[in-house]
């Protein structure tokens, strides 16, 4: 479960999931509601209504929103309902004569107009057995819609697509006078549910109970799924054979590309088939065209009921195919296919033996063999296959982490015929029958010997096939060409300083970045997007620890899977030293090698999805198995991955209209904070923030503007240089205008105008001492007209003296000291040199030197004296 999009997030958090939280409903399903009544309109002049299974209430929210005031509401569901304004609500399950009398208490004489259905069962067992409870669900709100819906009211139920659902619109068909199914836009296309409105209830006096019970209605279906076929077409062909009497419909439709009802098969192909059982199960008539068939019509073995039966497989019964299968067994011994019983003609004791058997068990015993055989080769091909996967692992980490460094290609080169620069297979094999490679020789049979298979060199030669040896020399240009990048980047890291920069800068974007509405832009403008990241983050990082405790297989999935902020490690070098710059072909395997990040991203990739488990690590397939139960326990959040397009917006405990977890706030908060530092840094984010101001755009608009072409785009498993290349040139071009540009131009000048921290320091320090300086001033001033013994005049005179000191005081214009060089007409003068007025130092033009070396002599002699 929810494994095969891994619905890594972002499928999940889709447009609505967002869409919801920020209009503050529960769930995203309400939109399914919303979208059902903007085509039908029946919640508008719906005065009562009942929504059976309602929660965690996102549709009884939009009834509550939509329906006029004063109207009554009821919500059921098994768990309770947090409580909404205008609703009622209860927990019941809706199956029992309970919920019953609950809703009857509640609507006294009332009869409802809407009665709305959108349950789905806690799933956790097999899809048809899921469905079938869905089905029965949606029977039993039925059921309730007919005994409280007033005539002529409306019901909205949810229904899969499964074997019953014709035999559901058949029956609402016979109560109501307008019936259509539709899938609202909201209602993911993975996803098999259907909505049913059902329009202008009939309320016929008397319903027929068979119209409402599953066991009539579902008839065939409960027959299906109580015996031993669950339903696949292999199992109802073997089922055709065992019990042609229970005739089978096409209830899962027919197979791709075969939709034709009569199939004929040559003889010839039952005879020799490994599985004649699904041949006998699926085919209408077995034909006698070649000469070899035409011969053995003339057999004896071929009696006329063979002739018959083989005319028109589809009438017969259990006994007829016993006789066909006994038929083909004879016919085997005699075209000696059949080597185990042919042997049995030699030794006349065991033909005795045979002949004793009763037919029954032959065939029973014909049955086992078939199947052990097939169940033996499956279990042979998985096991080659993970072979070759683990092999192609191996030797493609290899190529990834080791340096090429002994000139093979020069070698393989010069033997001739190896056109191939860069054919790494060739040199491995070269190496290997050099003996270079014993010690992945060792690992193999190491490997073989570990899975109980005894595989030897010749089965590797074998194994090694030429679409492998393709994909591997494939894999080891990619690998190479990842090596030399990287030492590429290692060499512009070295050389430019800059590089290291810009590298730290990405990084940091590629971790602040939200794909949806668009990179920086979007990061800057909307906290309220940053909060839905935040949300995201977290709500990825706990779906990982959840997968971390219940399966090793997603564990790795976390690691490497797709991350709406991915962000690629490089090799670390300062471990390494200095990266190689050629892979290397021979590894020492003994060693435990970690795992290169070009190699972990090569092997995210699905074609290696599964291979750990596949190598026969049982324990961890039971841990699997037991997560997707566990996963499947988690109604709200993977149900819906399966059958269900129900998801819940994660609400917090506390208010419904702040949905993100209490966690995500520090984030949000270090990001506001960030913005209100160094405000909107980019042109688009200011283009979109006027846009916004101005009222040309709204925020709706700018989520739903997110979901483009780029913000899904998966990176998993593409090499860096590409990405780097894609995140230069393929990003969404946000356009951007020339009151933007002026805008950030200006805040720009401002900051450049903007003094020093020392020279701010400075002046905020004279500006304090001016205050203080004045503060005195007017203290001293405030004494002097205190005093008595002094007429106003002098007092006047006296605090403008003190006023004029203290406000001057800190502008003192230092007096200028004039330098007076003691050369030419200076030289040896005595006292104030002629024409220099005010104060003055006189300067050797020596002086300096002078009194420089002097101190170096100083300190040199100051050191000696030390030592
Ligand atoms: C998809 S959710 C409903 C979502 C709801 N329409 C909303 O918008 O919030 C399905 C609900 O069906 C409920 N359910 C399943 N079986 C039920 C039963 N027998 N009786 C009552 N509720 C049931 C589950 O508890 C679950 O909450």
């Amino acid at each position: 479960m929810g494994k095969a999009q891994k619905k890594t997030g972002k499928g999940r958090l889709d447009k609505y999931y967002k869409l919801a939280k920020e209009q503050g409903y529960r769930a995203r399903s309400a939109f399914k509601l919303i979208q059902l009544n903007k085509k039908y309109s029946f919640l508008e002049s719906a005065r009562c209504c009942i929504d059976l299974c309602a929660a965690p209430g996102g549709w009884l929210q939009v009834a509550s929103k939509y329906m006029p005031q004063n109207s009554v509401i009821v919500g059921v569901d098994l768990v309770p309902i947090k409580p909404i304004p205008r609703v009622v609500t209860f927990a019941s399950d809706i199956t029992t004569p309970q919920c019953r009398q609950l809703i009857r208490q509640e609507l006294k004489d009332w009869r409802a107009d809407v009665v709305l259905h959108d349950g789905a069962p806690n799933v956790g067992t097999a899809w048809i057995q899921d469905a079938y409870s869905q089905s029965e669900l949606v029977l039993m709100s039925l059921k309730l819609a007919v005994e409280f819906l007033v005539k002529g009211g409306t019901f909205v139920t949810k229904v899969f697509r499964s074997a019953d659902y014709n035999n559901l619109i058949w029956v609402f068909n016979q109560l109501f006078a307008k019936v259509e199914a539709t899938k609202p836009p909201s209602s993911r296309n993975v996803s098999a549910e259907i909505f049913v409105v059902c329009r202008e209830f009939l309320a016929p006096k008397h319903i027929d109970p068979k119209f409402l019970d599953p066991r009539h209605v579902f008839k065939d279906l409960a027959a299906s799924v109580s015996g031993t076929d669950k339903g696949t077409s292999a199992n109802n062909a073997q089922a055709n054979v065992f019990q042609p009497e229970k005739k089978r419909r096409k209830r899962d439709g027919y197979d791709e590309g075969d939709y034709t009802l009569f199939k004929a098969l040559p003889v010839s192909e039952f005879v020799r088939s490994s599985d004649p059982i699904s041949a006998l199960g699926t085919v209408s008539k077995m034909t006698f065209l070649t000469e070899e068939e035409k011969e053995w019509l003339k057999l004896d073995i071929t009696t006329g009921d063979v002739k018959a039966n083989c005319d028109d497989l589809k009438v017969l019964g259990k006994g007829d195919f016993k006789a066909l299968l006994k038929w083909r067994l004879a016919l085997r011994e005699e075209l000696g296919i059949d080597n185990k019983t042919k042997n049995t003609e030699d030794v006349t004791e065991t033909v005795e033996v045979v002949e004793e058997v009763d037919e029954e068990e032959q065939i029973q015993e014909e049955l086992e063999r078939l199947k052990a055989e097939a169940a033996a080769r499956a279990k042979r091909e998985r096991r080659r296959a993970n072979e070759i996967k683990t092999r192609t692992i191996q030797r493609m980490q290899q190529n990834m982490t080791a340096p090429l460094d002994i000139g093979l290609e020069q070698h393989d080169a010069s033997l001739g015929g190896q056109d191939d620069f860069f054919d790494l297979g060739g040199a491995e094999k070269g190496l290997r029958k050099r003996g270079g490679l014993s010690k992945l020789g060792d690992r193999d049979n190491l490997e073989s010997s570990d899975e109980g298979d005894a595989s030897d060199e010749d089965e590797d030669e074998s194994v090694l096939d030429s679409e492998e040896e393709r994909a591997r020399k494939v894999a080891g240009l990619e690998a190479e060409m990842d090596g030399m990048y990287e030492a590429y980047r290692d060499r512009l890291r070295e050389r430019d300083a800059k590089f290291k920069v810009k590298e730290s800068r990405q990084k940091n974007a590629e971790r602040e970045e939200w794909h949806g509405i668009g990179g920086d832009a979007a990061d800057d403008v909307d906290t309220e997007s940053d909060e839905e990241e935040g949300g995201w983050d977290k709500m990825e990082a706990a779906k990982g620890e959840n997968d971390d405790s219940s399966s090793d297989d997603s564990d790795s999935d976390d690691e490497e899977g797709p991350r709406p902020s991915l962000k690629r490690h490089r090799p670390d070098s300062t471990s390494t030293g200095r990266p190689s710059k050629r892979p290397k072909l021979v590894a020492d395997l003994r060693a435990p090698q970690p795992t290169s990040q070009a190699a972990k991203l090569w092997f995210s990739q699905d074609l290696f999805a599964g291979v750990d488990d596949d190598i026969g690590d049982e324990e961890a397939m039971s841990a699997e198995e037991a997560s997707g139960d566990e996963d499947s326990a988690e109604m709200d959040v993977d149900q819906d991955d399966q059958d269900d397009d129900f998801e819940i917006v994660k609400a917090a405990e506390d208010d419904d209209a702040d949905m993100w977890d209490v966690e995500d706030e520090d984030e949000d908060q270090v990001k506001r904070e960030k913005i209100k530092k160094h405000g909107l840094t980019t042109a688009e984010a200011v283009t979109l923030a006027q846009q916004l101001v101005n009222r040309q755009t709204t925020k709706t608009q700018l989520i739903n503007d997110g979901f483009n072409r780029y913000s899904l785009n998966s990176r998993e498993g593409l090499p860096q240089w590409f990405l780097d290349e894609e995140s230069k040139h393929y990003k969404p071009n946000i356009p951007i205008t020339k009151e933007a540009v002026a805008a950030l131009r200006a805040k720009q000048r401002a900051l450049d105008a903007r003094p020093i921290k020392k020279v701010a320091e400075a002046k905020a320090r004279k500006k304090f001492k001016a205050a203080q300086r004045l503060e005195k001033a007017m203290k001293k001033a405030e004494g002097v007209n205190a005093t008595t013994d002094m007429s106003e005049r002098e007092k006047a005179q006296q605090i403008e003296k003190v006023m004029r000191k203290g406000l001057s005081a800190g502008n003192k214009a230092k007096k200028e000291v004039k330098v007076v060089v003691a050369k030419g007409a200076h030289k040896g003068v005595k006292g104030r040199p002629r024409g220099v007025k005010g104060r003055y130092t006189m300067v050797d033009a020596r002086m300096r030197k002078e009194v420089r070396a002097k101190k170096r002599v100083e300190k040199a002699n100051k050191k000696r004296r030390r030592a």
